[in-house]
């Protein structure tokens, strides 16, 4: 039988496709206190990765991998209280990414709001946390697959 045509790495090693890693993520947005304000002057919770992660010290939104059983809804909720400590109310869905990494990993990535939490927030697995105005988004160094979503947002789009 003929082997089928496989794709080798940069060392001619085979590397089989892995599954599509189903992501979800949390748009976690606060008012700033100020009246008058245009929608981009509204801060949203960023996330900076670990030294010793992957992808280190890149910045990302809260969130994490869908695990089997759970609905995208449970899933946030699910990472919010491990990573944040909070019980969020999960609102809509604003966008969803597809997006391949080069290390061959790809994932499918939904961007759901937050507008109500309860629980006092609380950094528990992170580098850094941090509320970003919208419009100081693209001054983070962000994960790839969220570069779209930082554009939008930072120029007062999508929300
Ligand atoms: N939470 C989150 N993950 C994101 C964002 N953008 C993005 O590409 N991702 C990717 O989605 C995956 C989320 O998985 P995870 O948070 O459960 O786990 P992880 O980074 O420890 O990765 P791993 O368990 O695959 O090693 C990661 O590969 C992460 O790089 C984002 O804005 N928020």
């Amino acid at each position: 039988m003929k082997e089928p045509i496989r794709k080798l790495d940069a060392n001619g090693a085979f590397n089989p496709p892995r599954p599509t890693r189903l992501v979800v993520a949390a748009l976690i947005l606060r008012d700033l206190p100020t009246l008058g304000l245009p929608a981009n002057a509204r801060e949203v919770l960023i996330c900076q990765r670990k030294p010793d992660q992957p992808m280190s010290l890149k910045w990302e939104f809260p969130g994490g991998k869908i695990e089997n059983g759970e609905t995208s809804e449970q899933a946030l909720a699910r990472e919010l209280e491990e990573e944040l400590g909070i019980t969020a109310t999960i609102g809509r869905q604003v966008a969803r990414v597809r997006h391949k990494y080069r290390n061959g990993g790809a994932i499918d990535l939904q961007f759901f709001l937050v507008d109500a939490f309860t629980g006092a927030l609380e950094n528990r697995i992170f580098n850094d946390v941090r509320w970003s105005p919208l419009a100081a988004l693209p001054t983070y160094d962000f994960l790839a697959a969220d570069l779209g979503l930082i554009k939008d947002l930072s120029e007062g789009k999508l929300l």
